[in-house]
């Protein structure tokens, strides 16, 4: 992709790129991250937010450009595992008995779009991002591996009444890349509050989609790459994994006769 820089390069620290690290091509600057401080962040990749038929369009958002963003995040993922980062999936969703989602004394109750659905289409009640349903599920073709963590989270950010500021300090991580819908909701309020905790947090613009007009998305790409973050691709991403850690000789991995 153009406009993607690979110089200078910002590292968490403000310390030398060192062996072993991904140098990832990225605006306004390349980053250099360890693979064993980052974490990959695959934002509520659920059929509510992905598939025709769940919450977004039933809602009237479009999601007729989520196939890629489905595609891209299965490739950052196999890049991530390669890398050996750890993989954080989320669920964006509440309770059966909507207790989570809060009463009419809950900002949420009145401005999610998911619950005023339901609400306006009572047919639909308790199908839409409730824990169990078809909607809550991940995507079909993203399916968490052993050792990734799946995490639940009541809110628009991730870091919300979730564990994921202490998963992650457990772990040395410093770095987050982030990857799906909605690039102007879940992700990017993520990644805010990702900013004011300290962590280095960088998107994937060809792995996310938005949640309304496309000028959305580009809002919250420019608000990312100027104030909180920075943007690479899916590409890049896996380009620098590439370089980072290079396939193993043809061979070399056989066992003797
Ligand atoms: C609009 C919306 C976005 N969620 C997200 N995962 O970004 C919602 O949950 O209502």
């Amino acid at each position: 992709m153009s406009g993607l820089n690979h110089a200078p390069v910002v590292r968490c620290g403000d310390t030398a790129a060192r062996a072993g690290d991904l140098l990832l091509p990225g605006r306004p600057e390349a980053l250099a991250m360890a693979p064993a401080e980052s974490a990959l962040i695959v934002v509520d990749m659920q059929n509510a937010y992905a598939s025709p038929g769940g919450y977004l369009d039933l809602a009237g958002f479009d999601v007729s450009g989520t196939r890629p963003v489905i595609e891209h995040t299965a490739r950052a993922l196999r890049a991530a595992r390669r890398a050996g980062m750890t993989i954080i999936f989320f669920q964006n969703g509440w309770d059966p008995e909507y207790v989570e989602a809060g009463g009419p004394g809950s900002p949420n109750w009145h401005k999610s779009n998911a619950l005023r659905t339901m609400r306006e289409r009572p047919e639909l009640a308790g199908s839409l991002l409730t824990r169990g349903s078809w909607d809550y599920a991940l995507v079909d073709e993203l399916v968490p591996q052993p050792g990734d963590v799946v995490m639940a989270k009541p809110r628009y950010s991730g870091f919300f009444n979730t564990p994921l500021d202490s998963v992650l300090r457990a772990r040395g991580i410093r770095n987050l890349v982030f990857t799906g819908v909605a690039t102007n909701v879940c992700v990017e309020s993520t990644l805010r509050d990702g900013f004011f905790l300290e962590y280095f947090g960088v998107v994937l613009e060809d792995a996310t989609h938005q949640a309304g007009p496309r000028s959305a998305h580009e809002a919250a790409i420019y608000n990312i790459e100027t104030f909180f973050g920075w943007v690479s691709t899916a590409t890049a991403f896996e380009q620098a994994v590439e370089a980072a850690c290079p396939p193993a000789r043809a061979g070399a991995d056989r066992q003797p006769a």
